[in-house]
């Protein structure tokens, strides 16, 4: 069976009711973490209204502060990439619990610069270690990496290419738009695996 986007593994995300809506994840502003905790909210409540909707996708700075606000009960649902290395943890957590998982398309990944900044053959790239792979597979001829340097999300990347802390960010549209960046190469959304945790 291939998976759709969209396709849900368990629907006890669905019927479990934590005491709080809100849901926490990977940000800031921009990530795949986010866009994937905002469907899974509008997946919840479809005639939800839209401006809470935002309100109830709380955003870290890791996927780990998200899992101690949802320990805290600052959120009732935590939402991770599959892609992410450190998913281990929270499935080892003897406090935490697997709600469900979901199949859905990251948006689009490329490889952008601050607007009209000249970008060397050998440009310095950052990336999220995820998805650095995409990034010998999108850099277009006649650029190589010279370094991928490291962040903590697709958006920190984007914010370190506006800042010219790096020549180009291997990001997301959501975050290249918000960083006013472009892109010099072709993009492509990844078919992604994300899990729901809730409390025990
Ligand atoms: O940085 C982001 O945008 C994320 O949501 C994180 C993350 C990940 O950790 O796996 C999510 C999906 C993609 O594979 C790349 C990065």
């Amino acid at each position: 069976m291939i998976l759709e986007r969209s396709h849900w593994l368990g629907l006890e995300a669905a019927t479990v009711r934590p005491a709080t809506p809100v849901i926490g994840t990977l940000g800031p502003a921009g990530t795949s973490s986010e866009e994937a905790a905002t469907h899974l909210r509008a997946v919840l409540d479809p005639d939800g209204d839209p401006t809470e909707a935002a309100a109830d996708v709380r955003l870290y700075d890791s996927y780990e502060e998200a899992g101690e606000a949802l320990t805290a009960g600052e959120v009732g649902r935590l939402v991770v990439a599959n892609a992410y290395a450190g998913v281990n943890a929270f499935y080892m957590n003897p406090a935490l619990e697997l709600a469900g998982a979901f199949v859905f398309d990251t948006p689009r990944y490329g490889i952008a610069r601050a607007r009209g900044r000249w970008v060397p053959p050998r440009p310095r790239v950052a990336t999220h270690p995820a998805p650095a792979a995409l990034v010998a597979e999108l850099l277009p001829t006649p650029y190589t990496a010279k370094e991928l340097v490291l962040m903590t999300s697709t958006s920190t990347a984007a914010r370190a290419a506006r800042d010219l802390d790096t020549d180009v960010a291997l990001t997301t549209e959501p975050a290249a738009a918000l960083h006013e960046l472009e892109f010099i190469s072709r993009t492509r959304p990844i078919r992604m695996l994300w899990s729901v945790f809730v409390n025990r």
